[in-house]
Protein backbone atom coordinates (compact mmCIF):
# COMPACT_ATOMS: atom_id res chain seq x y z
CA UNK A 1 0.00 0.00 0.00
CA UNK A 2 3.08 2.32 0.63
CA UNK A 3 3.98 2.01 -2.62
CA UNK A 4 0.68 2.90 -3.93
CA UNK A 5 -0.04 5.80 -2.16
CA UNK A 6 3.28 7.77 -2.91
CA UNK A 7 3.62 8.45 -6.12
CA UNK A 8 0.00 9.99 -6.06
CA UNK A 9 -0.71 13.66 -5.41
CA UNK A 10 -3.82 15.36 -4.03
CA UNK A 11 -6.09 16.46 -6.93
CA UNK A 12 -8.06 19.78 -6.34
CA UNK A 13 -6.20 23.10 -7.96
CA UNK A 14 -8.23 25.19 -5.44
CA UNK A 15 -5.76 24.22 -2.53
CA UNK A 16 -2.69 25.88 -4.26
CA UNK A 17 -0.46 26.52 -0.68
CA UNK A 18 -0.38 25.07 2.35
CA UNK A 19 -1.26 26.70 5.66
CA UNK A 20 -0.72 24.50 9.04
CA UNK A 21 -3.11 25.50 11.16
CA UNK A 22 -1.97 24.69 14.76
CA UNK A 23 1.34 22.27 15.11
CA UNK A 24 3.92 21.43 17.16
CA UNK A 25 5.62 24.92 16.45
CA UNK A 26 2.93 26.82 17.63
CA UNK A 27 3.38 29.89 19.71
CA UNK A 28 2.03 28.29 23.84
CA UNK A 29 0.22 31.47 24.07
CA UNK A 30 -1.36 31.36 20.97
CA UNK A 31 -2.52 27.65 21.44
CA UNK A 32 -3.56 28.73 25.18
CA UNK A 33 -5.46 31.67 23.51
CA UNK A 34 -7.34 29.10 21.29
CA UNK A 35 -8.26 26.45 23.87
CA UNK A 36 -9.60 29.40 26.01
CA UNK A 37 -11.82 30.11 23.40
CA UNK A 38 -12.82 27.08 22.46
CA UNK A 39 -13.83 26.57 26.19
CA UNK A 40 -15.49 29.43 26.05
CA UNK A 41 -17.87 28.64 23.12
CA UNK A 42 -18.92 25.59 25.33
CA UNK A 43 -20.32 27.77 28.20
CA UNK A 44 -23.50 28.02 26.07
CA UNK A 45 -24.13 24.49 25.31
CA UNK A 46 -23.38 23.26 28.88
CA UNK A 47 -25.73 25.26 30.30
CA UNK A 48 -28.52 24.32 27.90
CA UNK A 49 -28.00 21.13 29.09
CA UNK A 50 -27.64 22.01 32.69
CA UNK A 51 -30.92 23.43 32.20
CA UNK A 52 -32.30 20.82 30.77
CA UNK A 53 -31.68 18.41 33.06
CA UNK A 54 -33.13 20.59 35.58
CA UNK A 55 -36.10 21.02 34.23
CA UNK A 56 -36.74 17.00 34.53
CA UNK A 57 -35.17 16.37 37.65
CA UNK A 58 -32.62 13.57 36.29
CA UNK A 59 -31.80 12.47 32.62
CA UNK A 60 -32.60 14.42 29.90
CA UNK A 61 -33.45 13.38 26.17
CA UNK A 62 -30.81 15.42 24.16
CA UNK A 63 -30.05 15.16 20.32
CA UNK A 64 -26.72 15.87 20.89
CA UNK A 65 -25.07 16.40 17.10
CA UNK A 66 -27.35 19.13 16.32
CA UNK A 67 -26.01 21.00 19.38
CA UNK A 68 -22.50 20.20 18.14
CA UNK A 69 -22.55 21.21 14.48
CA UNK A 70 -23.82 25.11 16.10
CA UNK A 71 -21.03 24.66 18.77
CA UNK A 72 -18.31 24.00 16.16
CA UNK A 73 -19.87 26.61 14.13
CA UNK A 74 -19.13 29.34 16.91
CA UNK A 75 -15.49 27.73 17.45
CA UNK A 76 -14.20 27.87 14.26
CA UNK A 77 -16.06 31.33 13.60
CA UNK A 78 -14.24 32.18 16.72
CA UNK A 79 -10.37 30.81 16.14
CA UNK A 80 -10.52 32.37 12.44
CA UNK A 81 -12.02 35.51 12.90
CA UNK A 82 -11.06 36.59 16.48
CA UNK A 83 -12.47 39.56 17.61
CA UNK A 84 -14.48 40.12 14.40
CA UNK A 85 -16.12 36.52 15.38
CA UNK A 86 -19.61 38.44 14.85
CA UNK A 87 -19.25 39.23 10.89
CA UNK A 88 -17.17 36.03 10.75
CA UNK A 89 -20.55 34.36 12.23
CA UNK A 90 -22.48 35.92 9.42
CA UNK A 91 -19.78 35.17 6.85
CA UNK A 92 -19.97 31.23 7.54
CA UNK A 93 -23.42 31.65 7.33
CA UNK A 94 -23.67 32.10 3.76
CA UNK A 95 -20.82 30.00 3.25
CA UNK A 96 -23.24 27.26 4.50
CA UNK A 97 -25.63 28.39 2.43
CA UNK A 98 -23.56 28.13 -0.51
CA UNK A 99 -22.58 24.37 0.71
CA UNK A 100 -26.25 23.88 0.20
CA UNK A 101 -26.82 25.11 -2.95
CA UNK A 102 -23.47 23.41 -4.53
CA UNK A 103 -24.76 19.94 -2.95
CA UNK A 104 -27.31 20.04 -4.89
CA UNK A 105 -25.47 21.08 -8.02
CA UNK A 106 -24.20 19.71 -11.74
CA UNK A 107 -21.65 17.22 -10.69
CA UNK A 108 -20.37 14.85 -13.42
CA UNK A 109 -21.69 17.28 -16.54
CA UNK A 110 -18.83 19.24 -18.14
CA UNK A 111 -19.30 22.45 -18.38
CA UNK A 112 -22.32 23.10 -16.47
CA UNK A 113 -21.14 24.95 -13.52
CA UNK A 114 -20.44 27.85 -16.27
CA UNK A 115 -24.56 27.93 -17.46
CA UNK A 116 -26.69 30.78 -16.06
CA UNK A 117 -29.22 28.10 -14.87
CA UNK A 118 -31.43 29.38 -11.42
CA UNK A 119 -28.97 27.39 -9.17
CA UNK A 120 -25.50 28.63 -10.91
CA UNK A 121 -26.73 32.36 -10.31
CA UNK A 122 -27.25 31.68 -6.79
CA UNK A 123 -23.95 30.15 -6.41
CA UNK A 124 -22.35 33.25 -8.01
CA UNK A 125 -24.46 35.44 -6.42
CA UNK A 126 -23.41 33.83 -2.78
CA UNK A 127 -19.90 33.76 -3.84
CA UNK A 128 -19.55 37.51 -5.07
CA UNK A 129 -21.22 38.39 -1.03
CA UNK A 130 -19.10 35.97 0.88
CA UNK A 131 -15.86 37.54 -1.60
CA UNK A 132 -16.74 41.25 -0.56
CA UNK A 133 -17.87 40.23 3.03
CA UNK A 134 -14.46 38.46 3.62
CA UNK A 135 -12.40 41.28 2.43
CA UNK A 136 -14.37 44.09 4.03
CA UNK A 137 -13.12 42.14 7.52
CA UNK A 138 -9.54 42.46 6.47
CA UNK A 139 -9.81 45.98 5.95
CA UNK A 140 -10.92 46.72 8.79
CA UNK A 141 -8.47 43.97 10.49
CA UNK A 142 -5.40 46.12 8.67
CA UNK A 143 -6.91 49.23 10.27
CA UNK A 144 -6.68 48.07 14.20
CA UNK A 145 -3.80 46.42 15.82
CA UNK A 146 -3.25 42.61 14.61
CA UNK A 147 -4.21 40.15 16.22
CA UNK A 148 -3.19 36.28 16.56
CA UNK A 149 -6.35 34.42 15.27
CA UNK A 150 -6.44 32.05 12.26
CA UNK A 151 -7.25 34.90 9.86
CA UNK A 152 -4.07 36.63 11.14
CA UNK A 153 -2.39 33.77 10.24
CA UNK A 154 -3.34 33.79 6.68
CA UNK A 155 -2.82 37.17 6.18
CA UNK A 156 1.04 36.94 7.05
CA UNK A 157 0.87 33.56 4.48
CA UNK A 158 -0.62 36.08 1.50
CA UNK A 159 2.02 38.68 2.33
CA UNK A 160 5.07 36.62 2.49
CA UNK A 161 3.56 34.58 -0.62
CA UNK A 162 3.22 37.99 -2.78
CA UNK A 163 6.77 39.25 -1.26
CA UNK A 164 8.27 35.55 -2.79
CA UNK A 165 6.69 35.57 -5.31
CA UNK A 166 5.21 32.38 -4.34
CA UNK A 167 1.67 32.95 -5.32
CA UNK A 168 0.56 31.29 -8.59
CA UNK A 169 -0.31 32.81 -12.01
CA UNK A 170 -3.42 34.43 -11.74
CA UNK A 171 -3.87 33.98 -8.24
CA UNK A 172 -3.96 37.58 -6.10
CA UNK A 173 -3.44 38.10 -2.46
CA UNK A 174 -7.37 39.02 -1.82
CA UNK A 175 -7.81 35.71 -3.42
CA UNK A 176 -5.65 33.38 -1.68
CA UNK A 177 -7.23 34.96 1.82
CA UNK A 178 -11.04 34.15 0.73
CA UNK A 179 -10.30 30.90 -0.63
CA UNK A 180 -8.21 29.92 2.59
CA UNK A 181 -11.63 31.42 4.53
CA UNK A 182 -13.53 29.31 2.66
CA UNK A 183 -11.46 25.94 2.89
CA UNK A 184 -10.99 26.07 7.07
CA UNK A 185 -15.11 26.50 7.33
CA UNK A 186 -15.67 23.58 4.65
CA UNK A 187 -12.54 21.74 6.09
CA UNK A 188 -13.22 21.96 9.77
CA UNK A 189 -17.09 22.58 10.38
CA UNK A 190 -18.78 19.40 10.13
CA UNK A 191 -15.65 17.33 10.25
CA UNK A 192 -15.23 17.74 13.70
CA UNK A 193 -18.79 18.22 14.89
CA UNK A 194 -19.77 14.79 13.53
CA UNK A 195 -16.34 12.96 14.96
CA UNK A 196 -17.58 14.32 18.25
CA UNK A 197 -20.83 12.96 17.87
CA UNK A 198 -19.41 9.60 17.03
CA UNK A 199 -17.46 9.42 20.04
CA UNK A 200 -20.23 10.24 22.25
CA UNK A 201 -22.20 7.45 21.07
CA UNK A 202 -19.59 5.31 21.25
CA UNK A 203 -19.01 6.15 24.71
CA UNK A 204 -22.93 5.84 25.59
CA UNK A 205 -22.57 2.55 24.45
CA UNK A 206 -19.53 1.55 26.34
CA UNK A 207 -20.05 3.16 30.06
CA UNK A 208 -16.35 1.35 30.55
CA UNK A 209 -14.96 3.42 28.58
CA UNK A 210 -16.37 6.12 29.30
CA UNK A 211 -15.91 6.23 32.93
CA UNK A 212 -12.19 5.11 31.96
CA UNK A 213 -11.98 8.51 30.10
CA UNK A 214 -14.11 10.37 32.84
CA UNK A 215 -11.50 9.09 35.52
CA UNK A 216 -8.55 10.55 33.47
CA UNK A 217 -10.19 13.82 33.05
CA UNK A 218 -10.58 14.51 36.68
CA UNK A 219 -7.43 13.19 37.61
CA UNK A 220 -5.90 15.72 35.33
CA UNK A 221 -7.73 18.52 35.64
CA UNK A 222 -9.52 18.48 38.92
CA UNK A 223 -12.10 21.37 39.51
CA UNK A 224 -10.53 23.24 36.97
CA UNK A 225 -11.38 24.13 33.48
CA UNK A 226 -8.69 22.35 30.44
CA UNK A 227 -5.71 24.33 29.31
CA UNK A 228 -3.32 23.05 26.69
CA UNK A 229 -1.04 20.95 28.64
CA UNK A 230 -3.76 19.12 30.49
CA UNK A 231 -5.01 18.54 27.57
CA UNK A 232 -1.97 16.81 26.00
CA UNK A 233 -1.65 14.30 29.14
CA UNK A 234 -5.41 13.27 28.50
CA UNK A 235 -3.95 9.59 26.87
CA UNK A 236 -6.95 7.32 27.01
CA UNK A 237 -9.18 10.33 25.27
CA UNK A 238 -6.84 10.13 22.38
CA UNK A 239 -7.06 6.72 22.12
CA UNK A 240 -10.91 7.09 22.28
CA UNK A 241 -10.77 10.05 19.62
CA UNK A 242 -8.21 8.00 17.32
CA UNK A 243 -10.94 4.44 17.34
CA UNK A 244 -13.78 6.87 16.33
CA UNK A 245 -11.87 7.87 13.90
CA UNK A 246 -10.90 4.93 12.47
CA UNK A 247 -14.61 3.26 12.85
CA UNK A 248 -16.31 6.43 11.47
CA UNK A 249 -13.85 8.44 9.57
CA UNK A 250 -15.58 11.85 8.29
CA UNK A 251 -13.74 12.38 5.38
CA UNK A 252 -14.44 9.04 3.53
CA UNK A 253 -12.45 9.23 0.59
CA UNK A 254 -8.68 9.81 -0.20
CA UNK A 255 -8.60 11.35 -3.86
CA UNK A 256 -5.27 11.71 -5.67
CA UNK A 257 -4.99 12.09 -9.00
CA UNK A 258 -2.02 10.21 -10.88
CA UNK A 259 0.82 12.48 -12.17
CA UNK A 260 2.34 9.16 -14.35
CA UNK A 261 0.92 6.38 -16.05
CA UNK A 262 1.33 3.94 -13.16
CA UNK A 263 0.84 -0.23 -12.75
CA UNK A 264 -1.37 -1.04 -9.19
CA UNK A 265 -0.28 -5.01 -9.26
CA UNK A 266 -1.97 -6.26 -12.66
CA UNK A 267 -4.08 -2.99 -13.00
CA UNK A 268 -2.92 -0.42 -15.63
CA UNK A 269 -3.58 3.33 -14.19
CA UNK A 270 -2.78 6.04 -16.97
CA UNK A 271 -1.62 9.60 -16.01
CA UNK A 272 -4.35 12.12 -15.06
CA UNK A 273 -6.68 9.32 -13.75
CA UNK A 274 -8.59 10.49 -10.28
CA UNK A 275 -7.99 7.47 -7.54
CA UNK A 276 -10.67 7.43 -5.00
CA UNK A 277 -9.30 5.97 -1.94
CA UNK A 278 -12.62 4.28 0.44
CA UNK A 279 -11.08 4.83 3.90
CA UNK A 280 -13.84 2.84 5.74
CA UNK A 281 -12.67 -0.63 4.02
CA UNK A 282 -9.12 0.41 4.73
CA UNK A 283 -9.84 1.04 8.18
CA UNK A 284 -11.48 -2.26 9.10
CA UNK A 285 -9.72 -4.87 7.08
CA UNK A 286 -9.86 -7.91 8.86
CA UNK A 287 -5.77 -8.11 7.32
CA UNK A 288 -4.81 -4.92 8.73
CA UNK A 289 -6.26 -4.77 11.73
CA UNK A 290 -7.25 -8.71 12.66
CA UNK A 291 -10.02 -10.52 13.54
CA UNK A 292 -11.73 -8.06 15.95
CA UNK A 293 -11.56 -5.01 13.56
CA UNK A 294 -15.47 -4.29 14.03
CA UNK A 295 -15.47 -3.85 17.43
CA UNK A 296 -14.73 -0.44 18.98
CA UNK A 297 -11.39 -1.30 21.01
CA UNK A 298 -9.52 1.95 21.56
CA UNK A 299 -6.60 0.09 23.49
CA UNK A 300 -5.10 -1.12 20.24
CA UNK A 301 -3.65 2.48 19.34
CA UNK A 302 -2.30 2.12 23.04
CA UNK A 303 1.15 1.57 21.12
CA UNK A 304 0.94 4.21 18.14
CA UNK A 305 -0.65 2.98 14.76
CA UNK A 306 2.32 1.62 14.00
CA UNK A 307 1.44 -1.35 16.25
CA UNK A 308 -1.99 -0.97 15.55
CA UNK A 309 -1.91 -2.35 12.42
CA UNK A 310 0.11 -4.15 9.76
CA UNK A 311 0.85 -0.92 6.89
CA UNK A 312 0.11 2.16 9.41
CA UNK A 313 -0.96 4.04 6.34
CA UNK A 314 -4.09 2.68 6.25
CA UNK A 315 -5.43 4.34 9.62
CA UNK A 316 -5.44 8.21 7.23
CA UNK A 317 -8.34 10.14 9.09
CA UNK A 318 -6.81 13.07 8.40
CA UNK A 319 -5.44 12.39 5.29
CA UNK A 320 -1.75 11.13 4.14
CA UNK A 321 1.10 12.50 2.31
CA UNK A 322 2.17 16.00 2.24
CA UNK A 323 -1.46 17.38 1.89
CA UNK A 324 -2.71 15.78 5.09
CA UNK A 325 -5.07 17.95 6.88
CA UNK A 326 -3.41 20.92 8.05
CA UNK A 327 -6.23 21.69 11.10
CA UNK A 328 -5.95 17.94 12.64
CA UNK A 329 -4.24 19.63 15.32
CA UNK A 330 -6.77 22.16 15.86
CA UNK A 331 -8.95 19.02 15.34
CA UNK A 332 -7.78 17.43 18.18
CA UNK A 333 -7.16 20.07 20.72
CA UNK A 334 -11.34 20.84 20.02
CA UNK A 335 -12.18 17.18 20.44
CA UNK A 336 -10.22 17.04 23.35
CA UNK A 337 -11.87 20.20 25.34
CA UNK A 338 -15.50 19.13 23.90
CA UNK A 339 -15.19 15.77 25.47
CA UNK A 340 -13.53 16.23 28.62
CA UNK A 341 -15.94 19.37 29.34
CA UNK A 342 -18.42 17.08 28.39
CA UNK A 343 -17.45 14.07 30.66
CA UNK A 344 -16.55 16.05 33.44
CA UNK A 345 -20.21 17.49 33.94
CA UNK A 346 -22.31 14.41 32.45
CA UNK A 347 -23.30 11.13 32.51
CA UNK A 348 -24.51 9.82 29.49
CA UNK A 349 -26.20 6.32 27.35
CA UNK A 350 -27.92 5.79 24.67
CA UNK A 351 -31.86 6.53 24.54
CA UNK A 352 -33.63 4.16 23.11
CA UNK A 353 -34.18 6.05 20.30
CA UNK A 354 -31.35 5.71 19.26
CA UNK A 355 -31.13 4.62 15.85
CA UNK A 356 -27.59 3.69 14.51
CA UNK A 357 -27.27 5.23 10.78
CA UNK A 358 -24.34 6.44 9.69
CA UNK A 359 -25.01 7.37 5.89
CA UNK A 360 -22.41 9.06 3.44
CA UNK A 361 -23.14 12.26 2.84
CA UNK A 362 -20.21 15.14 2.90
CA UNK A 363 -18.83 13.62 5.61
CA UNK A 364 -20.16 10.17 7.35
CA UNK A 365 -22.43 11.14 9.62
CA UNK A 366 -25.49 9.77 11.71
CA UNK A 367 -28.67 10.51 9.47
CA UNK A 368 -31.15 10.04 12.56
CA UNK A 369 -28.89 12.01 15.05
CA UNK A 370 -27.44 10.98 18.12
CA UNK A 371 -30.06 10.58 20.20
CA UNK A 372 -28.42 10.63 24.08
CA UNK A 373 -30.04 10.49 28.01
CA UNK A 374 -27.88 12.72 30.24
CA UNK A 375 -27.49 13.41 33.37
CA UNK A 376 -24.91 15.52 36.01
CA UNK A 377 -22.39 13.04 37.35
C1 LIG B 1 -11.87 15.41 12.90
C2 LIG B 1 -11.78 16.49 12.14
C3 LIG B 1 -11.14 16.53 10.78
C4 LIG B 1 -10.89 15.52 9.87
C5 LIG B 1 -11.21 14.04 10.03
C6 LIG B 1 -10.24 16.12 8.73
C7 LIG B 1 -9.83 15.41 7.60
C8 LIG B 1 -9.21 15.98 6.52
C9 LIG B 1 -8.79 15.26 5.35
C10 LIG B 1 -8.95 13.75 5.13
C11 LIG B 1 -8.20 16.14 4.49
C12 LIG B 1 -7.61 15.83 3.11
C13 LIG B 1 -6.19 15.33 3.30
C14 LIG B 1 -5.64 14.58 2.12
O1 LIG B 1 -6.18 14.67 1.02
O2 LIG B 1 -4.65 13.83 2.31
C15 LIG B 1 -8.26 17.45 5.12
C16 LIG B 1 -7.75 18.60 4.56
C17 LIG B 1 -7.80 19.83 5.17
N1 LIG B 1 -8.32 20.12 6.42
FE1 LIG B 1 -9.12 18.79 7.70
N2 LIG B 1 -10.11 17.47 8.94
C18 LIG B 1 -10.63 17.75 10.17
C19 LIG B 1 -10.68 19.01 10.77
C20 LIG B 1 -10.17 20.15 10.25
C21 LIG B 1 -10.19 21.46 10.90
C22 LIG B 1 -10.77 21.73 12.29
C23 LIG B 1 -9.63 22.35 10.03
C24 LIG B 1 -9.39 23.83 10.21
C25 LIG B 1 -9.32 24.44 11.38
C26 LIG B 1 -9.23 21.62 8.84
C27 LIG B 1 -8.59 22.18 7.76
C28 LIG B 1 -8.18 21.47 6.64
C29 LIG B 1 -7.52 22.09 5.50
C30 LIG B 1 -7.18 23.58 5.34
C31 LIG B 1 -7.28 21.06 4.59
C32 LIG B 1 -6.56 21.20 3.22
C33 LIG B 1 -5.08 20.87 3.42
C34 LIG B 1 -4.24 20.96 2.15
O3 LIG B 1 -4.77 20.86 1.05
O4 LIG B 1 -3.00 21.12 2.26
N3 LIG B 1 -9.57 20.29 9.01
N4 LIG B 1 -8.87 17.31 6.35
Amino acid sequence: MAQVLFPLVLHGGFRYLRLDLLGPVTPPTLLQGMVNQMVDSMTAMLKNWENRIEIVGGNAEIRVDEDLRILSADIISKACFGSNYSQGEKIFLQLRALQKVMSKGNIGVPGSRYLPSKNNREIWRLEKEIYSMILNVVKARSEAKSEKDLLQMILEAAKNCRDNGDLPPGITPDKFIVDNCKNIYFAGHETTAVSASWCLMLLAAYPEWQARVRSEVLDICGKNLPDADMLQSMKTLTLVIQETLRLYPPVAFGVRETLEDINLKDIHIPKGINIQILKPILQQHPDMWGPDVHQFKPERFAHGTIAACKISQVFMPFGVGPRTCAGQHFAMIELKVILSLILSKFSFSLSPKYRHSPVFRLVIEPEQGVILHVKRV
